[in-house]
């Protein structure tokens, strides 16, 4: 790899296209935009990351193109990369965005590359991953067709007949598994149901084995296990080709890799044949779930640091690197600033006055500059979880908030169009569900049984009792049709759509004319910024954008205040959970402690100037000499 001179005036430049008036990179930040070899880089929230991957892509596009038509490959866990380039480089944008660079998710890269050519060279066709219902579909069909799988049938039709739990085969069969040993399982229940040298799991092994070489199709759950065994099986000529391609690599957030995709990385790309920079934060690992083990992220010896933050004041920091797992302090550019962060404490009684007493904090404040970002955020949203959620602190929160894509014919097709090619035809039939909820919507049709409008939950109900077979039917020909682009799959959309309405009755003509015309524009372009204005509070003094949102939709943002949510989940609050790292009680054994501790690290680091916590007053009691000194208490309950 080539060692570029990066010159002071080029920085100077670089500074000046990328950080606000005035300001300069760190000294350590200049470090990572000089390093040009392999290297791990750990920074702390706030320190400038992906500005300083900008800046490098940045230098990197001013001396493209490379030797041998070598690229670029930049991997993160969301588009958040293709859409800062979109933003913030908008001048190099064609450049970078453009053959042989390639810019995208981890997960993406890693089914087209590596998951799905290995299962395409099983199967000798292109493969597609299913949800767990259409699978079992298929399961049970090739069951009841063939006389050899007569025991295995036999033996699910005795344990279903003794089952309180389950009423059909398909519910049966979509929990059944092959464990690690070989045998085959019902989830959830320790014991095997069949030995792995058992007929019925022989058996139910083989039709595994066909529905992946016949029909070309896999449950979407097994994908992982296909994952693992394909980076097992890449072979040098082919990571070669890699190497060869890509000369420099930067994978954003990599503390939220999970195990196989560090695996596939390493395994891909080799460090001493091209650069590899892996960007991260263990301690905003929050990613993956409670659940997964994964262990932290530890950087490589000799990694670069970003020590200093660039977005939050000196008390911030003072009171969120607890949250640290190392628990060092944070020095931050910004200094201090006299602005406390804000408690607010509350009751049941007093629930209903947070977001007031957020917004009088931003009037004392003075913070009230009308393109601020003001927005307040939680761990949990789920209406569906018991507990408190961040509903409970606004009536008008809408958990199912939809996207703008949502409200576009053309944006819903591509959606499929793109799952289809990356072989996710379980997601490709997700979008023609919401496809069916908004023309249902449009055509003013309401589901009969609740005489409500159709979701995407409620659709599938309704499919499947009123057209099992003519659905099925449909995505199956969309797992089959060749080529996949849009003319193709509009052509059968919208065949199927209209003989669906045909078949029910509701519409003889083309349904399509009854569309409005903004649904069917074919030049909508999606601007992430200007989502349907969804989960958005106007606050009536000022007009200020309060903007709800979760944790996770917040990561890598910069806000000017941030009000944070407590919340709860399994029985505990997120904000008792992160006590212990304060002194206050024991970290218990559950993962959600650290869990709760990356979430509220996460959400607390986003705010420049005001960070806001609302907090339970039992929680607050429990805590209070935590608080004392740091923090700006304000008990609502008075
Ligand atoms: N050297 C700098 N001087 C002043 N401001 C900076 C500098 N570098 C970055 N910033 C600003 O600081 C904020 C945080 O930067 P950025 O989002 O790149 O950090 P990050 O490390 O990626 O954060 P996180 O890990 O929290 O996602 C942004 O508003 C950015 O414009």
């Amino acid at each position: 790899m080539k060692e570029w001179e990066i010159t002071d005036q080029e920085i100077k430049l670089t500074e000046k296209l990328l950080l606000p008036e005035g300001a300069h990179f760190s000294e350590d930040a200049k470090n990572v935009l000089r390093c040009w070899h392999s290297t791990d880089v750990a920074a702390c929230p706030g320190s400038g990351k992906t500005t300083v991957l900008l800046a490098k892509l940045k230098l990197l596009a001013d001396r493209m193109p490379f030797a041998n038509g070598a690229g670029i490959c930049v991997l993160s866990h969301t588009n958040v990369a293709v859409d800062e380039i979109k933003k913030r480089l908008s001048s190099y944008a064609d450049k970078l965005l453009r053959y042989p660079n390639y810019i995208g998710t981890i997960q993406s890269f890693i089914d087209k590359f590596v998951t799905m050519p290995y299962l395409r060279n099983i199967a000798g066709q292109r493969v597609q991953a299913v949800d767990d219902f259409t699978y079992a579909q298929y399961v049970v069909n090739q069951m009841q067709k063939h006389r050899k799988y007569n025991s295995l049938n036999f033996m699910i039709e005795t344990k279903l007949k003794t089952s309180t739990q389950f009423k059909t085969k398909i519910e049966y069969v979509q929990r059944l598994y092959i464990g690690n040993d070989g045998a085959l399982y019902m989830e959830k229940q320790k014991r095997a149901l069949a030995g792995s040298d058992k007929e019925s799991t022989k058996r139910y092994k083989e039709i595994l084995d066909n529905l992946l070489k016949k029909e070309g199709i896999i449950r979407y759950k097994d994908a992982y296990a296909y994952a693992k065994a394909a980076v097992d099986d890449l072979s040098e000529t082919y990571t070669d080709l890699f190497s060869a391609r890509f000369k420099y690599i930067f994978i954003d957030e990599y503390q939220d890799c999970d195990e196989i995709q560090r695996q596939a990385m390493d395994a891909i790309f080799n460090s001493t044949r091209c650069t590899v920079m892996k960007i991260g934060d263990s301690d905003q690992a929050i990613y993956n779930s409670s659940q997964d083990r994964t262990p932290d992220w530890i950087p490589q010896v000799g990694f670069l640091p970003i020590m200093t933050s660039n977005r939050y004041s000196q008390e911030i920091a003072d009171v969120i690197c607890n949250l640290k797992k190392d628990k060092t302090n944070i020095i931050t550019s910004v200094g201090k600033t006299g602005i406390k962060p804000v408690l607010l404490v509350f009751d049941t009684e007093s629930i209903g006055k947070v977001i007031g007493g957020y917004i009088s904090v931003l009037e004392k404040k003075e913070l009230f500059d009308e393109n601020g970002i003001y927005k307040v955020i939680g761990a949990v949203k789920k209406e569906s979880l018991a507990g408190l959620k961040v509903g409970d602190y606004w009536s008008e929160f809408d958990a199912s908030a939809k996207k703008q894509e949502e409200y576009n014919y053309w944006i819903l097709l591509d959606g499929i169009i793109v799952n289809l090619l990356e072989g996710k035809l379980y997601k490709a039939e997700g979008i023609v569900r919401k496809l069916l909820c908004r023309i249902f919507h449009y055509t003013e049709i309401t589901n009969s049984e609740s005489g409500k409008e159709f979701s995407v939950v409620t659709i599938k109900k309704f499919l499947d009792s009123e057209y099992k077979d003519e659905y099925r039917q449909w995505i199956s020909e969309l797992s089959k049709v060749r080529p996949i682009d849009r003319k193709t799959i509009d052509c059968l959309m919208r065949q199927r759509i209209n003989e669906l309405f045909k078949m029910n009755g509701l519409e003889s003509d083309d349904v399509f004319k009854k569309l409005p015309n903004y649904f069917l524009d074919g030049d909508v372009i999606v601007d992430q910024d200007k989502k349907i204005e969804k989960n958005v509070f106007i606050d009536p003094l000022r007009g200020r954008r309060i903007k709800f949102d979760t944790v996770h939709g917040v990561k890598g943002e910069t806000h000017d205040a941030t009000l944070y949510l407590e919340t709860e989940q399994n029985g505990a609050s997120d904000l008792s959970r992160i006590l212990p790292y304060y002194g206050i009680g024991k970290v218990k054994a559950s993962n959600l402690y650290d869990y709760s501790r990356k979430l509220a690290y996460v959400g607390m680091s986003r705010p420049k100037k005001l960070l806001c916590v609302a907090m339970k007053g039992e929680t607050y009691e429990k805590g209070e000499k935590v608080f004392v000194g740091d923090w700006e208490i304000i008990d609502l309950r008075t």
